[in-house]
């Protein structure tokens, strides 16, 4: 399983790398991969397997977060309507997203930064993505709000970006137009 111990911080150099799309069928490592990224984040969001092996809470985890710099992430985060949107992403693409922006009211965090960066970071609201499952059907789907903040912000960690590079230097609270915090 993996455990915070794994998970690499800022200034690791893989961290701002970009991710190499991988081949199907999966190696037998890359699908082990692609389990044990969801895995931690279902562990990381039970009580108890989380106070019992020290994990910090995730919705969302990329595989260079590990170490490991290929274009794999999961996803285990609620949309609007309280259902969990469960994904293991391989190979993932944004195909079309909204005008609108949305942000998270209290910022961003990330398992990789042990600090806390203010200010507001922008992401299209609405997203249309396309990816391949473990089995490397490819599937496309539409997200907003919550878990298409997530979705953007595991898509950054394949292109080495990290979540305070969208912060408004001037001034991390811009409104930034046409913007909307999550309620
Ligand atoms: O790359 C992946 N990571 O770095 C883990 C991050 C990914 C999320 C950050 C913003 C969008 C995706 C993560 O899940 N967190 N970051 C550290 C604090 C805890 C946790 C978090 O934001 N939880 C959360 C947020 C909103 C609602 C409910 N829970
Ligand atoms: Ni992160």
């Amino acid at each position: 399983m993996i455990l915070m111990k794994d998970v690499i911080r800022e200034g690791h150099e893989t961290l701002r790398k970009k991710a190499a799309e991988v081949t199907f069928p999966l190696s037998a490592e890359n699908r082990q991969l692609g389990e044990d990224l969801l895995e931690f984040l279902i562990n990381s969001q039970d009580p108890e397997i989380a106070e019992k092996y020290d994990l910090r809470s995730g919705i969302g985890i990329a595989a260079p977060q590990v170490n490991r710099s290929v274009r794999i992430f999961a996803l285990y985060v609620p949309n609007d309507h309280g259902d969990m949107v469960e994904e293991i992403v391989v190979n993932p693409k944004i195909v079309s997203h909204s005008v609108e922006l949305a942000y998270l009211p209290g910022g961003e965090g990330c398992l990789s930064v042990d600090r806390d960066v203010t200010g507001y970071v922008p992401r299209p609201q609405r997203i249309t993505v396309k990816f391949f499952n473990l089995d490397g059907e490819e599937k496309k789907m539409r997200l907003k709000n919550l878990p298409a903040i997530a979705f953007q912000h595991e898509l950054d960690h394949l292109n080495g970006v990290m979540f305070y590079d969208h912060i408004n230097k001037d001034n991390p609270y811009f409104e930034v137009p046409n913007s909307h915090p999550l309620e």
